[in-house]
């Protein structure tokens, strides 16, 4: 596999957290030293507390839930994201809700403006205000990062820097009914279970890449949310949809990620160990750990 061109220094990896206990559970799984292994110079700035707002004080605006701490966290994210970046590391950030991305995508576009987004997810997470039915802001933060929907003030940090050609989905599989029509209106690409199937995964990461990075000249953020494996593989995750992705097909995608040499950013989200029984978070975290690693250059040869 090619060194990143994009990273100077392509032996740093930055381990950041995100706001549940999933983050710490893949730490002391051993995933830096396992990154360490594969050659890489891992940063690790300890586990991000941040001190919760309590319910009380964050009351829905609209439909929207938590706002006040998820953008706060967001924020802080966005902030630690970019700092790393600008240091030319790769910021690998371990979640948590997907709400994240909203800062770990808006780093990434302070540094590399013209990045692509490939997002892995049963779930494109771009409901607006208007459309979400569940008030959920890990449903949301691709619409605040394109600049889709109404204005939410406490959102207003999130500069609309991602255009809808610089991302692409793969493995959606729950979408809800305004999301659909925000994917359409806007022409942004998706690559459903249903294409998976049809053409394999090689074919379709190939597609996928072609169409946000025919050149392959971007840089490439790749926010990997575990539930688009199917819940057989990944099971403690938030919301679980039958008919997702194998072990082998994520692996892949992270494979041919790293392949191209453009990746600059990395989450691996929603891996949420307090939702299942202990044998079943185990799995999850190990698949977590596992991804981050073929997404850093572990091969099977
Ligand atoms: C599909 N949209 C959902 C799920 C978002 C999942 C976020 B992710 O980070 O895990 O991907 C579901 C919306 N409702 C659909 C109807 C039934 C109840 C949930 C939402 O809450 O917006
Ligand atoms: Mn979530
Ligand atoms: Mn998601
Ligand atoms: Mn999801």
């Amino acid at each position: 596999s090619s060194v990143s061109r994009f990273l100077p220094d392509p032996k740093t990896v930055a381990a950041k957290l995100g706001v549940d206990k999933g983050p710490i559970h893949l730490v002391e799984a051993g995933l830096p030293k396992q990154l360490a292994e594969l050659g890489w110079k891992v940063q690790f700035d300890g586990h991000h507390q941040f001190e919760e707002i309590p319910t009380e004080d964050d009351p829905p605006i609209g439909k929207l839930k938590n706002p006040r701490s998820v953008s706060r966290v967001c924020q802080a994210v966005a902030k630690v994201v970019g700092d790393h970046a600008k240091k030319g590391q790769l910021p690998l950030t371990l979640g948590g809700d997907h709400s994240l991305a909203m800062g770990t995508i808006s780093g990434t576009l302070e540094k590399y403006p013209d990045a692509c987004v490939i997002w892995v997810d049963a779930h494109a997470d771009i409901n607006t205000a208007e459309t979400t039915d569940s008030g959920n802001i890990h449903g949301m933060p691709a619409s605040f990062l394109l600049g889709i929907g109404p204005k939410v003030e406490e959102f207003s940090w999130v500069k609309p820097l991602l255009k809808p050609h610089r991302i692409v989905y793969i493995g959606l599989r729950d979408v809800d009914q305004g999301e659909r029509r925000i994917l359409r209106e806007h022409g942004i690409k998706a690559f459903s279970m249903h294409e998976v199937d049809k053409y394999g995964i090689g074919r379709v990461v190939e597609m996928a890449l072609d169409h946000v990075n025919p050149g392959r000249k971007l840089p490439i953020h790749l926010s990997f949310d575990v539930d688009a494996l199917d819940p057989s593989v990944a099971p403690s995750t938030g919301t679980p949809v039958r008919g997702g992705l194998t072990f082998r097909e994520g692996h892949y995608i992270c494979e041919a990620v790293y392949e191209t040499g453009c990746l600059v950013a990395l989450d691996i989200m929603e891996v949420n160990p307090s939702l299942a029984d202990s044998e079943s978070a185990k799995q999850t975290v190990a698949v977590g750990c596992s991804l981050a690693r073929s997404a850093l250059g572990e091969t099977l040869l």
